[in-house]
């Protein structure tokens, strides 16, 4: 669905994407993880069609992105980072101007508003200006309008960044939902818990290269099932054991004080690159 093929970007003497290989599957959900500046805006960037490759290849369900390019991006939205809405212009408005990008006819982009309103829950807010909505609100808004013009891959960047928890877990749950209603969906995120919780599988992308690319289970168990954190010397040391005894037996030769836990993505992303995620 997604076929990324050895993708290189140099911004000038910066070399964002070093070589990517990639292939998501048609349903899939995944989640494209790093620290900023990793380059996973460039990435989605050049999928969508924003952003020129320095060299490599890309296709979105068999178009190339510079051969194909119409066709490539009609199989794709995108919901980037930066929210771009007009916001002196109503929610219709704003997905209305969307619809005409893509010569939808009228009636079409009436009954697709509605429809995705409903979807994202912001009906009651269809005459309002953005202007005057919440920042979870404007996230959901920016969804729907990458749904628009009904794509089988949605690219979703960053899409909860400075949302509070719970609203967070709202959208959390829109992603859900329009994977299970037959959408592939390419995710950034340097939130961990969120590639944890939604993603089939997760790539790890450090400094322009994938370092690592599995389902978020399958990676948290080739470290173990438990976590055992202890200070030493001012620093967290981490050790990990297959079985909750193993541990306890651990602890019981040490002095000191520990916090027994389960293992998570973030234990994965430091023991693969040895840094956090989130600085
Ligand atoms: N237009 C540009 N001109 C020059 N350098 C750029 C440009 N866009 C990105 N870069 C550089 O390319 C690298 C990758 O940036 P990119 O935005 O893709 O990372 P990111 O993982 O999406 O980061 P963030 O989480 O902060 O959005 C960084 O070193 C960045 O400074």
């Amino acid at each position: 669905m997604i076929r990324i093929e050895n993708l290189k970007k140099n911004y000038k003497s910066i070399q964002a994407l070093k070589g990517i290989h990639l292939h998501v599957k048609e349903g899939e959900l995944f989640a494209y993880l790093g620290p900023n500046g990793s380059g996973k805006t460039t990435t989605i960037k050049i999928l969508t069609g924003l952003a020129k490759p320095t060299s490599g290849d890309a296709y979105l369900h068999g178009f190339h992105i510079l051969r194909e390019t119409l066709d490539a991006k009609r199989q794709c939205g995108l919901a980037p980072q930066t929210i771009n809405l007009d916001h002196e212009l109503t929610v219709y408005e704003n997905l209305n101007i969307h619809g005409k990008l893509f010569h939808m006819p009228r009636r079409k982009r009436m009954s697709r508003i509605d429809e995705l309103l409903e979807y994202v829950d912001i009906k009651d807010r269809k005459n309002s200006p953005v202007k005057q909505l919440s920042g979870g609100m404007k996230r959901r808004v920016m969804v729907a309008r990458a749904l628009m013009h009904s794509p089988r891959i949605l690219f979703l960047d960053e899409p909860t960044v400075g949302l509070d928890p719970t609203i967070r877990r709202k959208i959390w749950s829109l992603i859900k939902k329009i994977q299970q209603n037959g959408a592939t969906i390419f995710l950034t995120t340097h939130y961990i818990e969120e590639a944890e919780f939604l993603a089939d599988r997760v790539a790890f992308l450090e400094e322009g290269r994938i370092v690592d690319i599995d389902a978020p289970q399958n990676m948290m168990a080739r470290l173990g099932t438990w976590a055992l954190d202890r200070i030493v010397d001012g620093e967290m040391e981490t050790a990990y054991f297959k079985e909750r005894e193993e541990a306890n037996r651990h602890v019981a030769q040490q002095e000191g004080s520990f916090a027994l836990r389960r293992v998570n993505l973030e234990d994965v992303f430091i023991s693969v690159t040895g840094k956090k995620v989130q600085s």
